[in-house]
């Protein structure tokens, strides 16, 4: 059997009175698309950033390639990458700069070729020289998964990877995600709040709420289960409580107090709530 690329056990992160991820676990195989849907504060943010290292989970683990992420990080480092339109690169370098920078960073070869080559594809020729602070939302987001891809990743993890793109743009990008893909085996893991393009490229959904998996299947699998058309009514029934038919109350992890180690009423509480 191929070993998953991402294998995720029994991940919890709390934040002082927070539990914002509880106990997930989920795989993502190499040239599989997985998406982390849920509402703002499910958890998804907090989920990718513990995947890369730059958050302590509070329990549990997370192996990237077969590397243990809270031991060996560095031994993996190289062969991810990471976009999300809310990590801005640095402003006053160009783009070029910047890119060059992240090359450097991870100790690519030809890095002039491989720049040219991104710049080709994801059409940044326009402003390749043009400080990265002065680009519109829908440029920055091209220079980030540009960014994103300097090293080829086995393993590429996509926080909104079309926000702020026009429907054009966006769709040219997940084509272009999607056939990367294909000629890497890369394994992708992406948080998304658009249904369309989680229907189209993704293989696998991991539905998130209140840091909880709470359902998960692919696309097809859960209209299914919902009955619905759709996966923006599948997300609202979730959402809104409208329970997954097929499942019994009880099997819902997350809605009572004191199913996972340290639960407790207070940990539901969002941010917004105190
Ligand atoms: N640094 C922090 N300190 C305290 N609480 C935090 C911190 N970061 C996130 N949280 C809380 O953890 C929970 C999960 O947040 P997270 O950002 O992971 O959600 P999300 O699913 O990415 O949401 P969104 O779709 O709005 O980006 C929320 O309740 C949030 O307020």
């Amino acid at each position: 059997m191929t070993q998953p690329a991402i294998d995720v056990q029994n991940l919890s992160k709390s934040y002082d009175d927070v539990l914002a991820v509880k106990s997930i676990s989920f795989s993502v195989k190499p040239g599989e698309t997985v998406a982390l849907l849920g509402g703002n504060g499910a958890g998804k943010t907090t989920t990718i950033s513990m995947l890369l290292g730059i958050l302590l989970p509070t329990a549990g683990t997370v192996r990237l390639l077969g590397e243990d992420i809270a031991r060996d990080r560095y031994r993996v480092m190289h062969r991810i990458n990471f976009s999300s339109p809310y990590v801005d690169l640095p402003r006053r370098l160009t783009v070029r700069q910047n890119l060059i920078f992240f090359c450097k960073l991870y100790g690519i070869v030809n890095a002039k070729e491989r720049i040219m080559a991104l710049c080709e594809e994801l059409d940044l020729r326009a402003f390749i020289d043009r400080p990265t602070g002065s680009l519109s939302a829908g440029q920055k987001t091209r220079v980030s998964v540009a960014k994103a891809l300097v090293n080829n990743p086995e393993i590429l993890l996509l926080d909104e990877p079309t926000a702020s793109l026009d429907p054009d743009t966006a769709d040219w990008v997940r084509s272009y995600l999607k056939n990367y893909q294909s000629r890497h085996q890369a394994a992708i893991l992406l948080a998304s709040h658009n249904m369309s393009e989680v229907e189209r490229i993704c293989d696998n959904v991991l539905m998130m709420k209140r840091g909880r998996i709470v359902d998960q299947g692919t696309p097809t699998e859960l209209l299914h289960r919902y009955s619905r058309t759709n996966l923006e009514e599948v997300f609202l029934d979730i959402a809104r409580d409208r329970v997954n038919p097929d499942r019994q109350d009880s099997d819902l992890p997350g809605d009572f107090p004191g199913d996972f180690p340290g639960d407790h009423p207070r940990d539901n509480l969002e941010l917004g709530d105190i």
